[in-house]
C-alpha cells in the first residue's frame, strides 16, 4: 500500500508559481509527483486541501540539551518542537553534559533519537575535549560513530594552531569544521552588542570584531588546509564581507544565519529582558541589512534557528546573568514568511530554498528536495493562517523567545518524516 499526499501546492522554481501536485510515497520515499489526481483506491490518502507542500525543513544548528540538561530540553521534546515547526532533519550541537566528545555520547543521541525522536537527528561532535580548547577529540572514532562534523559551538576555538590542526585532521577525513566565531579577549563580561542599547543602559558591549576576527582567521586556515569550513550564526557586516571575499577567491567556506539576526536589531530590545539575550547578540540595523543582503546574494547559504532553550528560572536572572540563547523551532517559518515573503521582499521559493535545498547541498544530505527517489520528508504549511505567538503553547520546554505576542502568518500544520506523520495540528 502506498500513501498519497494529494492537493498540495508545490513551488515551481522555473515558473516561480505554486502548482497543485499529488505525491505518492512508498518505502519511506517519494515515488511519484503527479499533476492529475490519481486513482487512490486501496491506498492511504492525506488530502492537504491546497496548502503549501514543501520538502521538510532542515535546521543545521540546534541545541537539544540531551544528555545532561534535560530540564532545558530533551531529545523527545526538542524533536517534537522541531516537527511542529516544520523541520524534518536537525543537526544538534555538542555542548551537552557530558560534552558530545566521545563515540558513546554520539551513539546515545542517535539511539534515543531513532527510538523516541520525532524527526531525523544528525549529531555534531566537539572539536576539543569538553570544549575546553586544549586537546582535540578522536575525530576518526567520532565520525565512525555517526558524527557529521566538528564544532565547539557555545565557545570559539581560541588557539589558531589548535584550529589549524582540527582543520587538517577534518580534511583528511572529508569532514567539515563548523565554527562558533568569538574571540574571548574582546567580549569579557558583556551580554549585548556594543551599540545603542549598551550605551543607553550603561552596559559593556560585545564588539562586531569579536566574531569577524575568527571568521578572518579561519577562512585563511581553511584556504591553507582545504577543509570545508562552515561559519555559525553570522551576525555582522564585517563577517559577511569576509565570507563574500573568501568565496570570491574560491575558499571552501559556507555560512548560516538565524531568523532573529534577520529580523531584530539591538534597537528593538525593549529593556533588560533576557529573552532578548543570545549569542551572537542582536546587532545594529546596519548589520541586520548586511546579513539579509548576504543571504540574498548567496554569501550566507542557509537559515538555521540556533534553537537554544533555557529554563524560565535561568532566564529570570536578568540580562547580565541569564544564559545566552532563545528557542527557535516553533516560530522560524512564520516569522520569516511574515517578515520577508508576505511583505514582497523574497519569493516563497527563495525562503524554502534556504531552508531545504541549500542546507542539503552544503552538508550533502539526501533530503531537502521534492523529487521521485528522495526521502519522504515533507512539510505542509497553511500560508493563510494567522495567529499570535504564545510561548506557553510551545512544545519545547524552552519558552524563552522575544517573539511572544507577535502576530505571524504561515504556520506549519503537518510534518511527515520518512513517509509517516511526525506531527499534525
Ligand atoms: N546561541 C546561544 O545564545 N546559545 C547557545 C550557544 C551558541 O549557539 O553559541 C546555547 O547553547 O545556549
Ligand atoms: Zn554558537
Ligand atoms: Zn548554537
Amino acid at each position: 500500500m502506498a500513501l498519497w499526499v494529494i492537493n498540495g501546492k508545490v513551488w515551481n522554481k522555473e515558473t516561480g508559481k505554486l502548482e497543485t501536485k499529488h505525491l505518492r510515497i512508498e518505502d519511506k520515499r517519494i515515488s511519484e509527483l503527479a499533476d492529475q489526481l490519481p486513482d487512490t483506491a486501496g491506498h492511504e490518502v492525506i488530502d492537504v486541501q491546497g496548502k503549501l507542500l514543501s520538502a521538510g525543513f532542515i535546521d543545521m544548528h540546534v541545541h537539544l540539551r540531551d544528555p545532561g540538561f534535560e530540564y532545558k530540553e530533551d531529545i523527545v521534546t526538542g524533536t517534537k518542537a522541531a516537527a511542529k515547526g516544520g523541520f524534518t532533519t536537525i543537526a544538534c550541537m555538542p555542548n551537552t553534559r557530558p560534552v558530545t566528545d566521545t563515540p558513546e555520547t554520539i551513539r546515545y543521541i542517535l539511539d534515543k533519537a531513532a527510538s523516541q525522536g520525532f524527526v531525523k537527528v544528525l549529531p555534531y561532535a566537539a572539536i576539543t575535549k569538553n570544549e575546553l580548547g586544549r586537546e582535540l577529540t578522536d575525530f576518526a572514532a567520532l565520525k565512525e560513530a555517526g558524527a557529521i562534523g566538528f564544532t565547539d559551538d557555545g565557545v570559539g576555538v581560541q588557539n589558531a594552531q589548535m584550529m589549524k590542526d582540527a582543520m587538517t585532521l577534518a580534511q583528511s577525513l572529508d569532514m567539515p569544521i563548523i565554527a562558533h566565531c568569538e574571540d574571548d579577549t574582546l567580549v569579557v563580561g558583556a551580554a549585548v552588542t556594543d551599540g545603542k542599547f549598551a550605551r543607553e543602559n550603561g552596559l559593556k558591549g560585545i564588539p562586531n570584531e569579536s566574531e569577524a576576527i575568527h571568521v578572518g582567521r579561519d577562512v585563511l586556515l581553511s584556504e591553507a588546509t582545504g577543509v570545508h569550513y562552515h561559519v555559525c550564526h553570522v551576525s555582522t557586516e564585517q563577517s559577511v564581507r569576509l565570507i563574500r571575499l573568501a568565496k570570491q577567491v574560491g575558499i571552501n567556506v559556507t555560512a548560516e544565519v538565524c531568523p532573529h539576526h534577520l529580523v531584530l536589531s539591538d534597537e528593538d530590545i525593549p529593556g533588560m529582558d533576557a529573552n532578548w539575550k543570545m549569542n551572537p547578540p542582536l546587532r545594529s540595523p546596519r548589520d541586520v541589512e548586511a546579513v539579509i543582503e548576504g543571504l540574498e546574494d548567496g554569501t550566507l547559504d542557509m537559515i538555521v534557528t540556533d534553537h537554544a532553550p533555557h529554563s524560565a528560572e535561568e532566564k529570570a536572572r536578568g540580562m547580565q546573568l541569564a544564559p545566552f540563547g532563545i528557542t527557535g523551532f516553533e516560530t522560524a517559518f512564520p516569522l520569516l514568511y511574515s517578515k520577508f515573503v508576505a511583505t514582497g521582499r523574497w519569493s516563497l521559493g527563495f525562503l524554502l530554498q534556504r531552508m531545504t535545498t541549500d542546507p542539503a547541498r552544503v552538508f550533502r544530505l539526501e533530503s531537502g528536495r521534492l523529487e521521485a527517489g528522495a526521502p519522504a520528508d515533507l512539510t505542509i504549511v497553511d500560508l493563510e493562517s494567522e495567529r499570535e505567538v504564545d510561548p506557553e503553547s510551545f512544545v519545547s520546554k524552552g519558552k524563552n523567545t522575544p517573539f511572544g505576542g507577535w502576530k505571524l502568518q504561515g504556520w506549519p500544520v503537518m510534518t511527515i518524516v520518512n513517509g509517516e506523520v511526525a506531527w499534525s495540528e
